[in-house]
């Protein structure tokens, strides 16, 4: 523990109301209250506020620009629930020219829906609005902010199964006040032509039929993932597999809350507040410490929990990894790619209070998260963080300890339903990248483990390339390290054929996320 100790003194460680309106379109009653400075500047400079145009397919259209430029995440969320920007309304007017009324929670609800459902159904919508279109030439030639509406139209009508001529004629009037009247005569054509092949039951779709490309292609479609995936899917687990997969990850995802007992909030506790708050939840059956919720996400991050450190989103996947770890009082474990902090602040609670996490990040904004994140858990005590690449902060360290984590970073292909835009910016060219990367930081992570200790690797990918193939090759390298089967610290659901620690969304209705325990000889 003392050598471990040490590591943080080398390497520099860094211890540890809607608005009133009086007339539509004009300026709004000043005498609204905000805290807010971004609504504020809005309400102070001369602006143009449309009535007639539905907020949430307002928000929903500019946030899905932001996010396909790059701009913004599908997932983010402020503790307002009002996505990763201060003020969504700004960014609204700023790109359409004109804002619209304040979002209700209702339709902030209908903003996560559209937008989440739009990027993963991405694909399949644009196959039916290229087929809709006269030719590839004019989707090709699309705007972006038409190519948007079009796709929440479609995805409403198609997918959310909404009253489709009020879906017709709310993105018209989108269209035609944010661009120009061709643009909803436009938008007009194509929806309708959409309804009445939906009625019809003929939606031009493909069908699963030909050689392997083929089939692969139209699955690709069907189920809107990109072709690359679906072929990796068909051939690691078969093609009713790959397609349960793509439905799970097509899905709502569901999340799960850790309860804080750091901050003296039991899980009884949590359920008390989920209950006073009516979010519906269940019991986790593998982890003492978790709840499992489908919906009320936003619920809980408007009621504070989350800022006030009472409990944090968590997938028990994730937690099952901190299981393998097995973290226990007065230990100093080292965890190498650290940041944002999930399992360091598990691990770290763990410890009650005795022994130290060194946390390591090469990403110093990532880290500076989790530091914050620490002192609203009340374990910052026994976090210190070092912001270093973990490949050369091993050169200069002789110190050694016995239990090593590397969460190592990977595709994300297990929580590709959390992470709606994920499977787009994924390339078939970044699994070598990453597993070359995945090699260098075992490598170097094993430089820090003792005789007879323990180095946890873990993903929260489900490719076999990140994964078992990973640690059968450093084994190769590493004739020293052994496996040490995970039975006695995860369900024997969980436990593979090579005894790693593997969850697997369809089958447990989880992220999908692996772990392998190596010992190091003495
Ligand atoms: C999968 S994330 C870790 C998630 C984290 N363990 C948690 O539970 O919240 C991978 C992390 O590895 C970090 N990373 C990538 N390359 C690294 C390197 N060479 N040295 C140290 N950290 C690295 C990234 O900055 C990223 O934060």
């Amino acid at each position: 523990m003392a050598q471990v100790l040490c590591l943080g003194v080398l390497f520099c460680a860094q211890t540890h109301e809607p608005l009133k309106i009086s007339e539509r379109t004009r300026q709004p009653n000043l005498n609204v209250s905000t805290s807010r400075k971004g609504r504020l500047n809005r309400l102070l400079k001369p602006h143009k506020l449309n009535i007639e145009v539905s907020p949430h397919r307002a928000v929903s259209a500019v946030r899905l620009m932001r996010i396909e430029l790059g701009g913004a995440f599908a997932d983010l969320l402020n503790d307002k629930g009002k996505g990763s920007g201060d003020n969504e309304m700004a960014y609204v007017e700023r790109t359409l020219g004109f804002c619209t009324r304040e979002l209700k929670d209702q339709d902030l609800r209908l903003v996560t829906d559209i937008v989440g459902g739009t990027i993963r159904w991405r694909r399949y919508l644009d196959h039916l609005i290229i087929s809709l279109c006269h030719d590839k030439n004019t989707y090709k030639s699309l705007e972006p902010l038409l190519l948007q509406i079009l796709r929440i139209g479609f995805y409403e009508i198609v997918k959310l199964n909404m009253p489709p001529y009020a879906v017709v004629d709310e993105n018209v009037r989108l269209a035609k006040t944010a661009l120009r009247p061709g643009a909803g005569n436009m938008v007009n054509g194509i929806l309708r032509k959409l309804v009445l092949l939906k009625e019809g039951k003929s939606l031009p779709l493909p069908k699963v039929e030909g050689d392997d490309r083929a089939q692969a292609r139209a699955l690709a479609t069907l189920y809107s993932h990109p072709v690359w995936m679906v072929r990796r899917w068909t051939k690691y687990l078969g093609q009713e597999e790959a397609i349960n997969l793509m439905i799970w990850n097509n899905n709502d995802p569901s999340f799960s809350l850790r309860a804080n007992h750091r901050r003296g909030v039991s899980r009884a506790a949590l359920v008390t507040r989920l209950n006073e708050l009516k979010v519906p939840h269940q019991i986790s059956l593998h982890l003492q410490e978790f709840v499992r919720i489908k919906t009320g996400l936003q619920t809980v991050i408007q009621a504070g929990l989350l800022r006030e450190g009472l409990c944090s989103v968590q997938d028990e996947s994730a937690g099952l990894v901190v299981s393998v770890m097995d973290p226990q009082p007065g230990e100093s474990i080292v965890d190498c790619c650290a940041a944002p902090g999930g399992k360091t602040l598990y691990m770290a609670s763990h410890l009650n209070g005795q022994g130290m996490v060194f946390a390591v990040d090469i990403n110093k904004g990532r880290l500076r998260i989790l530091k914050e994140t620490a002192k609203s858990h009340h374990v910052d005590g026994v976090i210190t963080t070092i912001h270093a690449d973990l490949r050369t902060l091993v050169n200069n360290s002789p110190v050694k300890s016995n239990k090593v984590l590397l969460d190592a970073p990977c595709s994300g292909l297990g929580v590709l339903s959390k992470r709606a835009d994920l499977r787009w910016n994924r390339k078939l060219e970044d699994m070598e990248q990453l597993k070359n990367l995945q090699d260098e930081l075992l490598d170097a992570a094993s430089l820090l483990v003792n005789p007879g200790g323990v180095l946890v690797y873990s993903t929260c990918s489900i490719d076999p390339g990140e994964n078992d193939e990973r640690v059968a090759a450093f084994l190769l390298r590493h004739p020293e390290f052994h496996i040490d089967p995970v039975d006695r610290y995860v369900p024997a659901d969980f436990v593979t054929d090579n005894g790693f620690y593997l969850s697997n969304p369809v089958k447990h209705s989880l992220d999908g996320a692996f772990a392998a325990r190596l010992i190091r000889a003495l």
